[in-house]
């Protein structure tokens, strides 16, 4: 995978499934990072292939819950990423999904306290040799692209000498979310950190931190001297963002998430996660709309709210 010069959809957890990444990748984006995943729960699942949806799922077995699901479509530029504090656990998980995806990327930045107590996402910043190790087992292990994602340790020199660490694993790009792990998301993103590390590899690096425009890209690029940009927030509220012409109108591009996720069976719950996360930064949850999404048991029930019954009819019967 080439990690030059791209426009990446960041991981996040709800709102990363396919319809989401689809959406993004119709607006721009190069690189689509799946929600976070953690390698127990994937080692829990098996391949299916989905005729009626031309998907491949990630089944959890025994309770039938798609945990990802992918399709041939997205398949040079979706990255999985995964939760681990374990290179034999990781590499089982990886070699489950590997031939499906574009890049296995490892979670290194999340500060929820799960993460930390599992030795998860950014407790594994202060251990170099197990991320080592977990990187370098992939590496030997898989065909396709490894990469990690992480935060800004307590200093900068400290950031520098881990990320020269990762670079030695050989993985083919890092991606460098500009906040310490204490930071709010309200905290502004240290682009100048993020540009420490830039001048310091070789490797792609990929800037992550309050993008919220377009014209954002070109300026954390120019700050950081980063070759491409990874975005969160500024994707959830507007998938358009990755648009060079510029946004479209929210509420039409709530639209088409909902028609996306009809059409691909999305779960419901990471559904209403996403448009409740739009809802909350355009509007408010106690109004009708957030009461409704909130209310909604089945896509049905979302399809219906949105005046989507007729498309909702038109592709459940022709499964
Ligand atoms: C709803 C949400 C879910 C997230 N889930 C993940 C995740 O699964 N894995 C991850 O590495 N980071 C996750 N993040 C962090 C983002 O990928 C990103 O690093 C952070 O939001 C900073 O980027 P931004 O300023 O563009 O929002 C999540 C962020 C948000 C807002």
């Amino acid at each position: 995978m080439d990690y030059e010069n791209k426009l990446v959809l960041a991981p996040m957890v709800r709102v990363g499934t396919l319809p989401f990444r689809l959406l993004s990748a119709e607006y721009g984006a190069d690189i689509t990072y799946g929600e976070e995943i953690i390698d127990h729960k994937f080692l829990k699942c098996e391949r299916r292939v989905n005729d009626f949806l031309g998907t491949t799922d990630f089944v959890e077995k025994g309770t039938g819950d798609v945990v990802f699901r992918t399709c041939p479509e997205e398949r040079n530029r979706i990255v999985f990423q995964m939760g681990t504090s374990d290179s034999v656990r990781a590499l089982a998980a990886a070699e489950l999904v590997s031939k499906d995806v574009a890049a296995i990327d490892i979670n290194m930045g999340c500060p929820k306290s799960f993460s930390i107590s599992g030795g998860m996402g950014a407790a594994l910043l202060s251990k170099p040799e197990l991320v080592h190790d977990i990187l370098t087992t992939l590496r030997r292990n898989l065909d396709g692209a490894v990469t990690c994602k992480i935060r800004l340790l307590n200093s900068s020199h400290n950031t520098v000498e881990f990320a020269r660490r990762i670079e030695m694993s050989g993985v083919s790009a890092l991606a460098v979310h500009g906040r310490r792990i204490k930071d709010r998301p309200r905290d502004p993103a240290m682009w100048c950190e993020i540009a420490d590390v830039v001048s310091a590899l070789s490797i792609p690096v990929i800037a992550n931190g309050d993008v919220f425009d377009y014209k954002h890209f070109e300026r954390i690029k120019s700050v950081t001297g980063a070759t491409s940009v990874m975005v969160a927030r500024g994707a959830l509220w507007n998938a358009s963002i990755f648009r060079a012409e510029g946004k479209l109108p929210w509420e039409d591009i709530k639209r088409e998430y909902v028609r996306k996720c009809i059409l691909w069976d999305n779960d419901v719950k990471s559904t209403k996660q996403t448009l409740k996360e739009m809802i909350m930064h355009y509007s408010c949850l106690e109004f009708e709309e957030g009461k409704a999404v909130t209310k909604s048991k089945t896509i049905a029930d979302l399809a219906n709210f949105y005046g989507e019954d007729g498309y909702y009819q038109l592709v459940t019967k022709s499964r």
